[in-house]
């Protein structure tokens, strides 16, 4: 492909929750004049107004370089890159709506994660189903460990940037990375992506221990044996494994299973305190992919036989109202074994 030159870049940005409104500050800050699609009109008035997503990421100053839009179709249309940032349960949704708009020179980032229930595709392979006008080489996910709060307050953070195409890989990078935000690249996408997903549900299983203050012993063992499970499925699915002791393996998942800012984590610390998980997401506005990704996991690992016992504990807890106390015994209970077994 021809890479524009990266200080041109035409960037759209899709999705105006925490992250995709953080994103879109950084590359707004940097400079980039940046046309972004907000779903809520509500938030679309504050940022104009305002100069603040009141909704999403209250408290943090916005560029004058975002220009807010509930028209995804203008966001979308003729632009170098497209970043997407949407609920992964809804990436199916929205991409569609811009299939027949997306450049076929657009190269398309995606910032979420999860796994589709239905299909168990990460976010590129949606992508690449439903954006069929875009060659698969365009393709990118963005992943690693950062809080969308920490990035708005320019904390230092390092991300990785996930294409099958190196140079598409390299031009994403070259878009996004600023002295406080270094990024990484990585051939394997698939690794990349399943990394940030999985890390979800643990991080669920992170924030339990923490509700039924079982202590720190118990998190780093749940860490540990939660990146074997990580990997696994990453190995069976064509994984590179050195990805997961990457930032978007390992570095995820300590700062979302040790982070009080992670959604997932105060989730599952609910859950050990002793709420129901319908209480909780009723009360949320915001999105924990790692509910509906532990769906996805249990059901795509029982599918490749791969062993992911605790995954499985979480989709119990979540889905058939096993009680966490019971599920922990269980796994501390199951049969002995060699730890660099990875059958
Ligand atoms: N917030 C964070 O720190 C990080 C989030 N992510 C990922 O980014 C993705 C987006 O999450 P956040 O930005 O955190 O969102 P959020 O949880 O802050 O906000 C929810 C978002 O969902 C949108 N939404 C709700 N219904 C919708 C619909 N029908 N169509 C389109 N949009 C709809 C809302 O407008 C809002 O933008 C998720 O996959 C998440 O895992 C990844 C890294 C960091
Ligand atoms: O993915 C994240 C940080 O890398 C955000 O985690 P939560 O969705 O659990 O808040």
């Amino acid at each position: 492909m021809r890479i524009k030159d990266v200080h041109e870049a035409k960037i759209g940005v899709i999705g105006g929750g925490s992250w995709g409104t953080a994103l879109a500050n950084l590359l707004g800050t940097k400079g980039y004049p940046v046309d972004f699609w907000v779903f809520e009109s509500e938030v679309k008035d504050a940022i104009i107004r305002e100069r603040e997503n009141t909704l999403f990421l209250p408290g943090i100053p916005l560029s004058e370089n975002l220009f807010p839009s509930n028209d995804l179709s203008a966001v979308a249309s003729d632009k170098d890159l497209i970043l997407i940032v949407v609920p992964s349960h809804v990436m199916r949704e929205v991409s569609l709506k811009i299939a027949d708009i997306v450049s076929e020179k657009s190269v398309v980032v995606s910032a979420s994660k999860g796994i589709e229930n239905l299909t168990h595709l990460t976010m590129s392979g949606i992508l690449r189903e439903t954006l069929n006008r875009i060659p698969e080489s365009h393709l990118a996910a963005l992943s690693g460990p950062s809080f969308a709060r920490e990035v708005a307050m320019g904390l230092p953070t390092v991300v990785t940037v996930a294409a099958k195409d190196k140079a598409v890989a390299a031009f994403v990078q070259q878009v996004f990375a600023t002295p406080v935000f270094r990024v990484y690249t990585n051939e394997d996408l698939i690794g990349v992506e399943l990394g940030g997903s999985v890390k979800n549900v643990i991080a669920i299983a992170a924030g339990i221990l923490d509700g039924l203050e079982l202590g720190l012993n118990t998190r780093a063992a749940l860490i540990t044996r939660g990146l074997t499970e990580m990997r696994r499925l990453g190995v069976k699915m064509g994984a590179n494994p050195r990805t997961f002791t990457g930032t978007a393996g390992i570095g995820d998942l300590v700062l979302t299973c040790t982070g009080d800012l992670s959604r997932n984590h105060t989730v599952g610390k609910k859950i050990g305190q002793g709420m129901k998980l319908t209480e909780i997401l009723a009360e949320m506005r915001m999105v924990a992919e790692g509910v509906k990704t532990a769906k996805s996991v249990y059901n795509l690992s029982r599918k490749l036989g791969v062993e992911m016992p605790i995954c499985h504990e979480i989709y119990h807890i979540l889905y058939e109202n096993v009680p966490p106390k019971e599920a922990l015994h269980r796994l501390m209970t199951r049969d002995l074994r060699d730890e660099l077994d990875e059958s």
